[in-house]
């Protein structure tokens, strides 16, 4: 099936375990492929049948930001059942990475596939 991507969707958020985490803001960088069939848009030119990058992309800024997250396996969870529930999105591949988190490498992250296409 077609797709719909973000990429490196920045969020700020209270997110980790340690104690000193929940004290500050940190940033997630999500990705985002999303199984969606982009003929009817493409054929109509109507962005009534589009799945929109930027409505997906202020809901899981909005979604994440609620709350402080310990883990971003949650955040990749959270992120999945939002698009499954609220867009209708069949299958999604999330990938949620911390940069910093690690300082000895670049971005430590986790990559989960819900759905099916
Ligand atoms: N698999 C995970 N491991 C770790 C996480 C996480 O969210 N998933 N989080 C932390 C800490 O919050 C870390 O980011 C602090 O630098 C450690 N391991």
């Amino acid at each position: 099936m077609d797709r719909v991507l973000i990429r490196q969707l920045k969020i700020e958020t209270v997110i980790g375990v340690y104690e000193w985490e929940k004290k500050i803001h940190q940033s997630l960088l999500i990705d985002l492929d999303m199984a969606w069939d982009n003929k009817p848009a493409a054929a109509s030119d109507d962005y009534q049948h589009a799945l929109c990058y930027e409505t997906v992309s202020n809901r899981l800024t909005a979604l994440i930001t609620e709350k402080p997250i310990e883990l971003i396996e949650t955040v990749a969870e959270m992120t999945a059942n939002c698009l499954m529930t609220e867009f209708d999105v069949p299958w999604v591949k999330v990938t949620v990475m911390k940069p910093g988190a690690v300082p000895s490498a670049a971005a430590v992250g986790v990559e989960i596939e819900r759905g099916q296409c």
